[in-house]
């Protein structure tokens, strides 16, 4: 290092070091800024969860705390819209309907008699060419006749892939747009959305879920490009943006939540178990905090400071947080053993202790 013995000397160099140094942090600075502008933020997913759940008032009646409906679960499938669909009572909604195929009513009726189930879904097998019109007309019939009463449809748990059953819950999907029903959409509802965009297009009240494989299969369709890990969070806007300004939570390590707008994580630590079924309690949490949501957002007369005010997007950051909570407890108590059915058991226990009555 250059040492000058003249004081004057001595003081210049002093003050182009700090100099260099200003410049230096300001520099690295500017590149923080740069950097977090591609990063999400971590939601405050408690404040979220404290906010939009509903007291429980005696003055309220059955129903106001939320009404849904599971569209899914086929011959292969009975426990993910079973899992859906609990999820959302053990939340604390009043009343979870499932609408499946015949061959699986009775099975889920058989795990619980909480739920209530339509046998009124059918599949190519079941029926002959002719009668595909009218039995789509009745499908249909039966699903709207219900349809004003509920807060917000999960479509895709344990749905299947066939295809005339694929194209009545379309019908389904488009009477509910229509009647301004917020829509959850997982599983093979995906599947069906990403082959139909239209569907959920430019429709606010969308929420998709994706796992790898399901967001994997969005980005290549929509933006016709990769995953990038490097930058999940701008693709993530992206993709959300291009869907219209739908909300998309793409389950990981952590979660992202973006409706276009903004992109929230929730990081909070979950469990190292990976079971299947996680993603269907996800799915129902997400349509009851959804539904307060929305009546929370209605209702407050000043602007809250959420980073959003998307009910769609609070509902996912809610849901999304307790699901992980209540796996992370499932985790201490059942270590390698753990299931879905024991994060199930958790999810009241995680409501509690964010919301104590
Ligand atoms: N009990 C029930 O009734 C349940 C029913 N369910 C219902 O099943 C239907 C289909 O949904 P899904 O999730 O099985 O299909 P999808 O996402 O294509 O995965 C298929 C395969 O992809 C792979 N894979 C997965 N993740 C990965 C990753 N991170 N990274 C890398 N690979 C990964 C992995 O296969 P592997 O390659 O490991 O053999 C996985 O097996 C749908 O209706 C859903 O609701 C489920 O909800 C579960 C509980
Ligand atoms: N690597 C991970 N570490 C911690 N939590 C995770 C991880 N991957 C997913 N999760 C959490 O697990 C839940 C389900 O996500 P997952 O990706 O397993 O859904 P899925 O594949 O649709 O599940 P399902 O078997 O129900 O179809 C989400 O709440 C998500 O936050
Ligand atoms: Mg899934």
């Amino acid at each position: 290092m250059l040492v000058s013995s003249s004081p004057v000397l001595r003081r210049q160099l002093f003050l182009i070091r700090c100099l260099g140094g200003c410049v230096h942090q300001s520099y690295k600075k500017i590149q923080r800024v740069n950097c977090s502008s591609m990063e999400a933020m971590e939601a405050d997913s408690t404040q979220v969860i404290r906010k939009i759940t509903p007291s429980l008032d005696p003055t309220r009646h059955k129903g106001q705390a939320g009404k849904v409906a599971v569209i899914g679960g086929c011959r292969e499938y009975t426990g993910a819209p079973y899992f859906a669909a609990i999820s959302a009572l053990k939340i604390g909604a009043d009343l979870s309907h499932v609408f499946c195929t015949k061959d699986a009513a009775a099975v889920i009726k058989s795990y619980s008699p909480e739920l209530i189930v339509h046998p009124v879904l059918e599949e190519s097998y079941s029926i002959r060419d002719v009668e595909k019109e009218s039995v789509s007309a009745k499908v249909l019939a039966e699903v709207t006749k219900w349809m004003e009463r509920f807060d917000c449809l999960v479509v895709g748990p344990g749905l299947g892939r066939d295809p005339f059953l694929l194209d009545c819950v379309s019908k389904i999907m488009r009477h509910a747009r229509r009647s301004n029903i917020p829509i959850v959409i997982d599983g093979d509802g995906l599947f069906l959305v990403t082959n139909n965009l239209d569907l959920v297009s430019g429709y606010p009240l969308a929420v998709l879920t994706p796992n790898v494989n399901e967001y994997k299969r969005l980005i290549e369709k929509v933006l016709i490009c990769e995953v990038n890990n490097e930058d999940a969070a701008q693709q993530l806007l992206s993709l959300a943006r291009s869907i219209g300004g739908v909300t998309i939570l793409r389950k990981g390590k952590s979660d992202l939540i973006s409706d276009g707008e903004i992109v929230k994580s929730v990081s909070i630590f979950g469990s190292p178990r990976r079971c299947g079924g996680q993603g269907d309690i996800l799915s129902g949490s997400v349509a009851v905090f959804s539904s307060w949501a929305r009546q929370h957002v209605s209702s407050e007369k000043e602007s809250v400071d959420y980073s959003s005010q998307n009910p769609m997007v609070l509902g996912s950051i809610a849901g999304s947080a307790l699901v992980r909570k209540a796996a992370s407890l499932a985790f201490e108590k059942n270590k390698r053993a753990t299931l879905t059915t024991d994060i199930i058991d958790c999810l009241g226990a995680s409501v509690q202790n964010i919301c104590p009555v």
